[in-house]
């Protein structure tokens, strides 16, 4: 695992757009052959969806050629709800770069069948090889996507039932009004995300410090879905300096200087 510790929130999303945009043009991809990027919503990228746009804009990434696949999705909203994870990756990001629409992959939370919409999730996943670079945010309790404490670290996507802990959290959104959070959601699994080529998690604000400190410093455990990252081959945490809090000062300085070039290039 990689840890990149950074000062401010903004560089976490100037570091990981500029990480992003180099994957993608490295890759080259094109029609036949895309780039295929696994996406959160959330306070925390939205940072980076703002600089990704701005790359855009200078033309220094295309995304003609990447596919997308977002980590989650309510249920129980409309998909035209302005707190859909649809809404929000239109209103964020989408609306705003060269994306073509048809290689923009959703869960829908709004079928009957919630079964068999996960498994179409899975299969077109696996028609395009595998994710090449999944981005993802935490929860407060560690949770990755919408994989609540003491989800299987085998999980594929599924539908999950919201602990209390992550409606009231999320509730920010629903002008702070419980009873409009949905008490569902279809995510991805723990799995699901494992199998990607690459996997990259933000980390943002002193709330997120017994998160980060779960996934660094302790052991793989499913009551921390985020600690299954240690078990990827290549997992990378970008975090600012208040989410490092309850890290220890040895394990900050050890990645400080083991990634002192690349903490430079924002
Ligand atoms: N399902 C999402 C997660 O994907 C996200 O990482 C988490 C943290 O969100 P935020 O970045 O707003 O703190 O919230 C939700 O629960």
């Amino acid at each position: 695992m990689r840890l990149i510790p950074l000062n401010k929130a903004k560089d976490v999303g100037l570091w990981s757009a500029r990480y992003i945009a180099d994957s993608i043009n490295k890759f080259q991809p094109t029609a036949d052959r895309p780039f295929v990027l696994g996406l959160p919503t959330g306070g925390t990228p939205l940072a980076t969806y703002k600089r990704l746009i701005e790359l855009y804009e200078a033309g220094e990434v295309s995304f003609k050629h990447v596919v997308t696949f977002n980590m989650d999705e309510y249920i129980g909203i409309s998909a035209d709800h302005p707190e859909s994870y649809r809404s929000f990756m239109y209103n964020n990001l989408f609306q705003y770069i060269d994306i073509q629409e048809e290689n923009i992959n959703l869960l829908n939370g709004n079928t009957d069948d919630h079964d068999a919409e996960c498994q179409r999730y899975e299969d077109k996943i696996k028609s395009y090889g595998k994710i090449n670079l999944f981005m993802g945010g935490v929860g407060n309790d560690g949770h990755i996507a919408f994989n609540e404490p003491a989800s299987s670290l085998a999980s594929r996507t599924r539908i999950k039932t919201l602990t209390e802990d992550t409606r009231i959290a999320n509730s920010r959104f629903f002008d702070g009004d419980m009873s409009q959070v949905p008490k569902y959601a279809l995510t991805i699994g723990v799995g699901t995300l494992l199998d990607s080529k690459e996997i990259m998690i933000l980390v943002t604000g002193h709330n997120k410090a017994q998160a980060l400190q779960a996934a660094v410093e302790g052991s793989v455990n499913h009551l921390w879905t985020v600690s299954a990252l240690q078990l990827h081959p290549k997992s990378l945490i970008v975090c600012d300096e208040p989410s490092t809090q309850e890290l220890k000062v040895k394990t900050v300085k050890y990645f400080q200087e083991l990634e002192a070039k690349n903490i430079k290039n924002l």
